[in-house]
């Protein structure tokens, strides 16, 4: 079982040792609480939240998750690595590299002006990882609203919470291969608008090589956690398909539309929201270990 004070005797200070860590990478580069939280939402949604997402050694001969093109633009991996080294001179053997992914979301989302969320922890790590598990379990940008609940109810979230766990993307923005698909081939029932069609066919200019290296924003505030996205997506301004159809979906769009108006209701949600994502399917006690290095079993 997950506890809320799990680490209260054997590594006290493990919250504060990874605040302080992001919060040194968030001085030099302020879109990191963006790849902290996606990085945690990729890890949960493949095998559950146990790391499985950082192994990436020799003997796993390339079949690791990172490889899958659906985990492409995943950032700072080696900050957890970082902190991972840092927690092992400080309480050796205690804390997962599941629960550091955790603690860096949570700590991310507080830091860009988002709620401070409360999370149980005790995740144990994976001794596996699989590439062709993510290239299934990743959803595209594209996916349905039906296939978009699908995967948050099977985590045990309800509709509005499925809602408002899309709001981390407040947060960062996406590379152009992500959206050139709706900006050049028509799209029937795409709510997208014209203005902001037209502004992004700017950024990311075609549809060939290289919109693999342009990132557009999430939404307006990209560094600021707030509730914004849901703003932009109801003006037609979303970045990606799935956004959007949420804007229009009988069952999401009234959520939505609360969403944008109650900064405090989203915030509120979100945060029960985070808790189920970041509990979902965790291997607990003797059902996996505390590696000693983040990218290898022990
Ligand atoms: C069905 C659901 C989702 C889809 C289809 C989706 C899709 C995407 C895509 C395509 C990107 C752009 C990646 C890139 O081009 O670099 C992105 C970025 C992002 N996603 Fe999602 N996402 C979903 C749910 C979530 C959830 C649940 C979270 C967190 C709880 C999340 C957090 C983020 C963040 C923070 C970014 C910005 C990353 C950065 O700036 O590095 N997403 N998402
Ligand atoms: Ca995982
Ligand atoms: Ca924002």
């Amino acid at each position: 079982q997950l506890a809320y004070d799990y680490y209260k005797f054997s590594c006290p200070n493990v919250e504060s040792t990874v605040r302080n860590a992001v919060l040194g990478v968030v001085l030099t580069d302020p879109t990191a609480p963006a790849a902290f939280l996606r990085l945690l939402f990729h890890d949960c949604q493949v095998q559950g939240c146990d790391a499985s997402i950082l192994l990436d050694s020799k003997p796993l001969n390339g079949n690791f998750e990172i490889a899958s093109r659906m985990n492409f633009g995943i950032r700072k991996m080696e900050t957890i690595h970082r902190i991972k080294y840092k927690l092992e001179a400080e309480c050796p053997g205690r804390v997962s590299c599941a629960d550091i992914i955790a603690l860096a979301a949570k700590v991310s989302v507080a830091l860009s002006g988002g709620p401070n969320i409360q999370i149980p922890l005790g995740r144990k790590d994976s001794t596996t990882s699989s590439r062709h598990a993510a290239d299934v379990k990743i959803p595209p940008p594209n996916i349905t609203v039906d296939t978009l609940l699908d995967v948050f109810v099977s985590k045990g979230l309800n509709l509005e919470e499925s809602v408002a766990i899309m709001g981390a993307h407040t947060l960062g923005g996406g590379h152009c291969i992500n959206i050139v698909d709706r900006l050049f081939d028509w799209q029937p029932d795409d709510p997208m608008n014209p203005t902001f069609k037209a502004m992004l066919r700017l950024l990311c200019p075609t549809q060939k090589p290289l919109t693999n290296l342009t990132i557009v924003p999430n939404d307006k505030t990209s560094l600021a956690f707030d509730n914004y996205y849901y703003k932009d997506v109801l003006m037609g301004k979303g970045l990606f398909t799935i956004d959007s159809r949420m804007s229009i979906d009988r069952r999401t769009a009234p959520i939505v539309t609360e969403f944008a108006a109650n900064k405090y209701r989203f915030f509120q949600v979100f945060s029960s929201a985070f808790v189920k994502l970041s509990s979902s399917n965790v291997l607990t006690n003797d059902k996996g270990e505390v590696r000693r290095k983040c990218n290898q079993v022990n």
